[in-house]
C-alpha cells in the first residue's frame, strides 16, 4: 500500500515569510496518477518536495504509505526536468547507480538494468554516454534509473518539460503504456494542461500563492466511460469532445487564478 496523503499541510519558507502552501488535505490512492497544476510560485514543487522528504512540513503532516515522511527513502523516486545524468557514466551505469548504492548483487543488478532498458526502449544504447544521445533519450534514462528502483510512489517534477514538443509526445505516450504495464503510485507536477489530463486520474488545481486546493478533477472516470484507451496516439485522444471538455474546464479555471479573478 503507497498512498500519499497531506493533512492540512502548510509550508512557509524563510522564517515565515514566504508562504508557499495553505492547509493543503490531499490524498493520492496507492497507483493513482495525480497531476497537480497550478500558476507558478504556487507550491507545487514544494508538495513533490515535501512527498520526497526533501522538506517538512511547518504544519500538518505528510503520509506515503501511512507512514509520516520524515526523510527520502527507496521507497520513493524522484524525476526532475533536469535530467541529471553522469556524463562520464554509460547509459547502463546511470540506470544501475542506485542499485549499485543499494548493495544489490551483480547479476540480478544486470538483469534489473537490462530489464529496464527494455521497457524504455533503449536497446542498443546500453553502452552510449549521455552526449551521444538526444534530450527525450537522455529523460528515458532518467526515467529508467527511477523505474529500476521498483519504487512504490514516483515522484516526477515537470520531467518532459526540457523537451521539444514532438519528443515530448512520444514520452507521454511511454509513459502512460508504462503506467499501464506496471502500475504505480504517481505525483506528477506540470504546467502543461493537457499533459496533465492525458496522463492523469485525477488533476488537483492549485490556487495562487499561497497554495490551497482549489478543485480535482476526476478524468479516469470519463477517460473509462469515452473509452480513451482504445487510442494510442496522444492527438486522437486530444481530439474527443470528453477530453476537450476537460481541458478547457481546466484551463479557465487556471486563468481564474492568473488573473485574479476567483478573489
Ligand atoms: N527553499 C526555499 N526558500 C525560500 N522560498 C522558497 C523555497 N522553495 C520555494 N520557495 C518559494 O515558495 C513558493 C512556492 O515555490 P514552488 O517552487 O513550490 O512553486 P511552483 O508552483 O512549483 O512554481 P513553478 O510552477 O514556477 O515551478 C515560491 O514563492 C518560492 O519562491
Amino acid at each position: 500500500m503507497s498512498s500519499i496523503r497531506f493533512d492540512a499541510v502548510s509550508k512557509s519558507f524563510g522564517a515565515g515569510q514566504v508562504k508557499a502552501l495553505d492547509d493543503v488535505d490531499l490524498a493520492i490512492a496507492d497507483k493513482e496518477f495525480l497531476a497537480i497544476v497550478g500558476p507558478s510560485g504556487c507550491g507545487k514543487t514544494t508538495c513533490l518536495r515535501l512527498a520526497a522528504g526533501f522538506e517538512f512540513p511547518t504544519s500538518g503532516r505528510v503520509l506515503v504509505g501511512n507512514a509520516e515522511v520524515r526523510e527520502p527513502g527507496p521507497d520513493r523516486a524522484v524525476v526532475f526536468q533536469q535530467f541529471a545524468l553522469f556524463p562520464w557514466k554509460t547509459v547502463v551505469e546511470n540506470i544501475e547507480l542506485g542499485l549499485r548504492n543499494r548493495n544489490m548483487p551483480r547479476e540480478e543488478r544486470r538483469i534489473r538494468v537490462m530489464e529496464a532498458v527494455e521497457l524504455i526502449g533503449l536497446n542498443g544504447y546500453e553502452g552510449a554516454y549521455p552526449h551521444q544521445l538526444s534530450g527525450g533519450m537522455q529523460q528515458r534514462v532518467a526515467i529508467a534509473r527511477a523505474y529500476v528502483l521498483d519504487p512504490q510512489v514516483l515522484l516526477m517534477d515537470e520531467p518532459f518539460g526540457a523537451l521539444d514538443a514532438q519528443t515530448r509526445v512520444v514520452m507521454q505516450e511511454e509513459l502512460v503504456r508504462l503506467a499501464r504495464r506496471n502500475p504505480r503510485t504517481v505525483l506528477f507536477i506540470t504546467h502543461g494542461v493537457e499533459e496533465a489530463v492525458y496522463l492523469a486520474d485525477r488533476v488537483a488545481i492549485m490556487t495562487r500563492r499561497p497554495g490551497r486546493l482549489k478543485e480535482i478533477v476526476d478524468v479516469k472516470s470519463i477517460r473509462e466511460a469515452e473509452g480513451w484507451e482504445r487510442y494510442s496516439r496522444i492527438e486522437d485522444v486530444m481530439d474527443l469532445e470528453s477530453f476537450v471538455h476537460l481541458r478547457t474546464h481546466i484551463w479557465r479555471s487556471l486563468r481564474e487564478e492568473k488573473t485574479g479573478a476567483a478573489h
